[in-house]
C-alpha cells in the first residue's frame, strides 16, 4: 500500500479538496488512502484503524462528496455513541463539506428537542447523531429517512453491542434499503460483532490497515502494580514526575470519577470529572475547559474513552483497569494521536493480574513494568518541574524589576542559599491532605462474575436507549445480540468477549 497518497490523487472534487487542504491535511492517512476511493464506488466498507488515525475523513470525505446540495433532504447518517463525539463528528463534517456548502446537522440528547426540530427544518443534509436522539426525532416524525444513501457507524463495534442494537436496528429499518451504502469504522472490531455487522451489510469490503499491533506504536505503554488503596498516592506522584500536559484518568464508576475529581483537588491539581449523570451542559462545559487548557486533569468514565480527539493529551491514566480489552485500546488512544507520541500508564492490583494479559494478548503489545515511584522521586519530579521554569524564565529575560531585590538577597546571603529558598517556596511538595476514595471491588475472575457487579445508577429502559448511556459500575457484559428476526430463545450461550 502507498503510504504516501495524495488527497488529489483520490478522485475528489475540487471544492472538497481546498476544504481538506484548509484543515491542514497534506497526504491521506492509510485508512483514508484505501476506504475512500472504495467509498465513492458505492461499496460498503468495515474500515478498521488505530485510534487518532483519521478515520472520520475516511468516512467523511466521501459522504460530503456524494451530497447533492441542491437537493433538500437528510441524505447521509452519521450514528456515533456519545453525544461528544456526535458533536465532534460533525464539527469534522462540517469543516471538510465548507468548500461545497453542504449542511451538517448534530442531533443528540440533553438538548432542547424544540431547537433540534427548528433546526431540521432547514433541511440539513448530513445528520450526525446519537442513536436515542434520533430514535426519538424519527418517531415524532421530525426528521425523514427517506433519502438517505448512506449509513455510517462511527465506533461501529460498541454500536452494535447491546445496548445500542436494537435502536440501530429501528433506525436502519427506515432507511430505504435500495441502494443503501453502509459504512463501519472503529479502532477494534472483535470477530462476533463484525459477524453482526455483515448482516446489515452489502458484500462489505474489509479494510484493516496492515499493522503488528492494535495500539498506536508512538503511545508508550506500562503497568503498575499496586494495592487499591494505594493508588491514588502513586497517581499523584506519577502525575508530580511525569508533568503532563493535559492527563485523562478513567476511572470504573461515576461515584469513581466523582470522588477522584474531587480529592485531586484537594491535593492541589485542577481536575474535574465526566461521566452519564452530569447534565449535557456541565459535560460540555468540563470538555471545553480541558481542551483549553483551564482543567489539567479529566476524570472519565468510558463515556470518553471513544474517539474524542483532544490535542494536547499527553498522558492517559487507567485508574481501575478496563473491564475489556477493547476499551483499553480506546482509552489510550485518547493520546498519541495523529503520529504524536503520548504515554498510557495502567494501575493493576495484584488480583487483576490476568487481566493485563487478556489485554496484551488483543493488543499484540507489552506493557512494560514500572515501579511504583516513591515519594523522593516525586519530590525530585516537582524540583526538576520548578527548574525548567526558571530556566525558562531567565530566557524569557523580563527580570529588571526583580534586580534590585536579587541584589539585596545576595549581600545578606550566599547564592545558592537564596536559590534553594526559592525553589523550596515553588515546589508543590507531596501533599498528604487526606482524601476519601471509595475501595473498588478487584474486577471478578472469569469464574466468579456476577451478572450485576456493584449495582449501578443505569436508570430507566428510556434513559439506557438515550444516549446518555450509563457506562457506569454495572456495564454487563456486552454479548452480541443478533439482528432481529435471528435472534432465537436458548440457542446456546452467545459467544462473549473475552472478559
Ligand atoms: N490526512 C491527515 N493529515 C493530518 N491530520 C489528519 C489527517 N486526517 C485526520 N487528521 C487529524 O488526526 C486526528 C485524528 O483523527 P480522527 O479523530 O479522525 O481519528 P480516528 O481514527 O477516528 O481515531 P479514534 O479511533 O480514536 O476515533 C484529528 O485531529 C484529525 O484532524
Ligand atoms: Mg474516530
Amino acid at each position: 500500500m502507498n503510504t504516501l497518497t495524495k488527497f488529489e490523487d483520490l478522485g475528489i472534487s475540487q471544492a472538497t479538496l481546498k476544504a481538506v487542504l484548509r484543515m491542514g491535511f497534506e497526504e491521506a492517512t492509510p485508512i483514508q488512502a484505501e476506504t475512500i476511493p472504495l467509498s465513492l464506488a458505492n461499496k460498503d466498507v468495515i474500515g478498521q484503524a488505530q485510534t487518532g488515525t483519521g478515520k472520520t475523513a475516511a468516512f467523511g470525505i466521501p459522504l460530503v462528496e456524494k451530497i447533492d446540495i441542491k437537493q433538500e433532504a437528510i441524505q447521509g447518517i452519521i450514528i456515533a455513541p456519545t453525544r461528544e463525539l456526535a458533536i465532534q463528528v460533525s464539527e469534522e463534517l462540517y469543516k471538510i463539506g465548507a468548500g461545497k456548502r453542504v449542511r451538517v446537522l448534530p442531533i443528540y440528547g440533553g438538548q432542547d428537542i424544540g431547537r433540534q426540530i427548528r433546526s431540521l427544518k432547514k433541511a440539513p443534509h448530513i445528520i450526525v447523531g446519537t442513536p436515542g436522539r434520533i430514535l426519538d426525532h424519527i418517531n415524532r416524525k421530525t426528521m425523514r429517512l427517506d433519502q438517505i444513501q448512506t449509513v455510517i457507524l462511527d465506533e461501529a463495534d460498541e454500536m452494535l453491542n447491546m445496548g445500542f442494537i436494537e435502536d440501530i436496528e429501528s433506525i436502519l429499518a427506515g432507511v430505504p434499503e435500495e441502494g443503501r451504502q453502509t459504512l463501519l469504522f472503529s479502532a477494534t472490531m472483535p470477530g462476533p460483532i463484525q459477524r453482526i455487522a455483515e448482516k446489515f451489510m452489502k458484500d462489505p469490503q474489509i479494510v484493516r490497515v496492515k499493522t503488528k499491533e492494535m495500539t498506536v506504536p508512538s503511545i508508550e505503554q506500562y503497568y503498575v502494580e499496586v494495592q487499591e488503596k494505594n493508588k491514588f498516592d502513586v497517581l499523584t506522584r506519577l502525575l508530580d514526575i511525569q508533568s503532563p500536559e493535559l492527563a485523562i484518568v478513567f476511572g470504573r464508576t461515576k461515584r469513581r470519577v466523582d470522588e477522584l475529581s474531587e480529592a485531586l483537588n484537594l491535593r492541589g491539581y485542577t481536575a474535574e470529572g465526566i461521566h452519564g449523570d452530569l447534565s449535557q451542559a456541565k459535560r460540555l462545559s468540563v470538555l471545553r475547559k480541558f481542551k483549553e487548557g483551564n482543567i489539567d486533569v479529566l476524570v472519565a468514565t468510558d463515556v470518553a474513552a471513544r474517539g474524542l480527539d483532544i490535542s494536547g493529551v499527553t498522558h492517559v491514566y487507567n485508574f481501575d483497569i478496563p473491564q475489556d480489552p477493547e476499551s483499553y485500546v480506546h482509552r489510550i488512544g485518547r493520546t498519541g494521536r495523529a503520529g504524536k507520541t503520548g504515554v498510557a500508564m495502567t494501575f493493576i492490583t495484584p488480583r487483576e493480574k490476568p487481566y493485563l494479559f487478556v489485554v496484551e494478548k488483543t493488543t499484540k503489545r507489552k506493557m512494560e513494568r514500572m515501579k511504583p515511584p516513591t515519594l523522593d522521586e516525586a519530590l525530585e519530579g516537582q524540583q526538576r518541574a520548578v527548574v525548567d521554569k526558571i530556566q525558562q524564565t531567565i530566557e524569557s529575560n523580563n527580570l529588571h524589576y526583580y534586580k534590585n531585590a536579587a541584589e539585596e538577597l545576595l549581600e545578606a546571603n550566599d547564592a545558592s542559599t537564596v536559590v534553594a529558598a526559592v525553589l523550596k517556596m515553588l515546589t508543590k511538595e507531596p501533599d498528604t491532605t487526606p482524601v476519601k476514595l471509595t475501595e473498588e471491588a478487584p474486577l471478578p475472575s472469569k469464574k466468579e462474575r456476577r451478572p450485576h457487579d456493584r449495582g449501578g445508577d443505569r436508570g430507566g429502559d428510556r434513559r439506557r436507549r438515550d444516549d446518555s448511556r450509563n457506562y457506569n459500575s454495572d456495564r454487563r457484559k456486552k454479548a452480541p445480540v443478533k439482528p432481529r428476526g435471528e435472534r432465537k430463545t436458548g440457542g446456546g450461550k452467545p459467544k462473549s468477549k473475552t472478559y
